[in-house]
């Protein structure tokens, strides 16, 4: 252990025990949290599948920064160097367009054996996985429907995908030892004002019900359903609304995915949590950035990401909140922003942790917002950062910025010899 890391970590650790908090019960919590980290930042969302079909759906990736994967293997090695400089076990999010099979097989055909390499490499890892049914970037979605599509041929090929999708979650779930969550996004909506706003929701409605009609053990798979405001080409209406996928969710024992990029730009998603967690038996996160719109930035440590740190640990809601990542920025070393986005989620959450809630929480029920407020601001000048360091270097993982150096030389050896 570096002299320096350690004993900053003991100055540090007094300092948080005059208030009560002992450091390592607060590491020893921290590294049983895992974060899913999406795997379509490494190819800003091409898979393997189509690799050549446009990326659809009203989502867009900007930039053209050289070294995106373009093989599974890549992207598995890409994933490795990632969670190298991260601290803690975590999982990888897969969508189903990053199968890894010779066989040329249609979203409907999909099974578990096209996801064998995944889950061979995973346990090698000791990763768990999460999954995601593919409804775009796909001729039968170029008109921007899939699950709500009025064509009832086009309607069942997205519901056959869905229920293949959460199979394969299940049988992530069941040899990996760790439920998988499969998480159901699709992009319907129309640009311009609809005349029938009830109709496509009506058949939404119903292809979902077909979709989770097989039970499956929730040990091994946990459906989600993620909602959204609006995208590219579906400005005026989404049919997968929050009040839609609120009522699905709840009604049918759903997670209800919050994308923090789903909202109205100043709506957040950590005022949410408080209620939905009153009425649900879990919760799946999109944690990313949108700036101005859901642009998919990757998360730095802004507010709201402190806010939804904050907001699980106050409420003790990490047990049943399931911490996904959804960010795709090409126009940085996309390795480093795999590392950026998930080692500030994981920082956040100790910096929640390393918070006097007890005090905070009395304060405020005696009505002395002066102390409260107070204590809250001198709390973030806490060295939260030598806690940090000291958790990476315990963990085995480069210390404050000493990983930039280490994605560097991958893309040196690695990255940039792919052309
Ligand atoms: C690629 C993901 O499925 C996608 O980002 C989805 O989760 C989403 O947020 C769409 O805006
Ligand atoms: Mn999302």
């Amino acid at each position: 252990m570096d002299p320096i890391v350690k004993q900053a970590y003991e100055a540090a650790k007094a300092l948080y025990a005059q208030h009560g908090i002992d450091t390592d019960d607060v590491l020893r919590k921290l590294e049983t949290i895992k974060v899913s980290m999406h795997c379509w930042q490494g190819d800003d969302v091409k898979g393997f599948l189509n690799a050549d079909q446009e990326l659809t759906g009203g989502i867009s990736v900007t930039g053209q920064y050289p070294g995106a994967a373009r093989t599974p293997e890549e992207l598995r090695s890409d994933l490795e160097k990632a969670f190298a400089l991260i601290p803690g076990k975590h999982k990888v999010n897969l969508h189903a367009i990053y199968t890894d099979t010779d066989e040329k097989v249609e979203l409907d055909q999909l099974e578990p054996r096209h996801y064998e390499r995944w889950v061979t490499w995973a346990k090698e890892q000791g990763l768990g996985l999460d999954f995601n049914p593919t409804c775009f970037s796909h001729e039968k979605s170029s008109d921007g429907f899939t699950l709500s599509h009025p064509d009832e041929d086009i309607r069942q090929f997205w519901i056959d995908h869905c229920k293949a999708s959460r199979r394969i979650g299940a049988y992530f779930g069941e040899q990996l030892g760790q439920t998988c969550v499969t998480n159901v996004w699709v992009p319907d909506g129309f640009k311009d004002n609809p005349v029938d706003r009830m109709t496509p929701r009506k058949r939404l409605k119903a292809s979902l019900d077909e979709v989770f009609a097989e039970p499956l053990d929730p040990s091994y798979n946990l459906d989600a359903v993620e909602s959204k405001l609006f995208g590219l080409g579906s400005e005026a209406y989404v049919v997968g609304s929050h009040e839609f996928y609120m009522g699905y969710g709840l009604q049918n024992n759903k997670l209800i995915c919050l994308d923090a990029g789903h909202f109205h730009p100043t709506e957040v998603i950590s005022n949410k949590l408080s209620s939905l967690a009153l009425f649900t038996s879990g919760i799946l996160l999109h944690v990313s950035r949108p700036m101005r719109w859901d642009s998919d930035h990757v998360v730095i440590m802004d507010d709201e990401l402190i806010e939804i740190g904050r907001e699980l640990v106050r409420h003790d809601l990490l047990g049943t909140t399931h911490i996904g990542l959804d960010f795709f920025d090409a126009s940085i070393n996309r390795v480093a922003a795999w590392v950026v986005g998930t080692r500030n989620t994981i920082k956040a959450l100790l910096r929640a942790m390393l918070e006097p809630v007890e005090t905070l929480k009395k304060l405020e029920l005696e009505g002395d917002y002066t102390s409260r407020l107070a204590l809250t601001e001198e709390f973030k000048s806490y060295p939260f950062g030598a806690i940090w360091d000291y958790y990476c270097e315990a963990q085995g993982v480069p210390v404050r910025e000493q990983w930039i150096a280490e994605v560097k030389e991958y893309e040196q050896n690695v990255l940039l010899q792919r052309g």
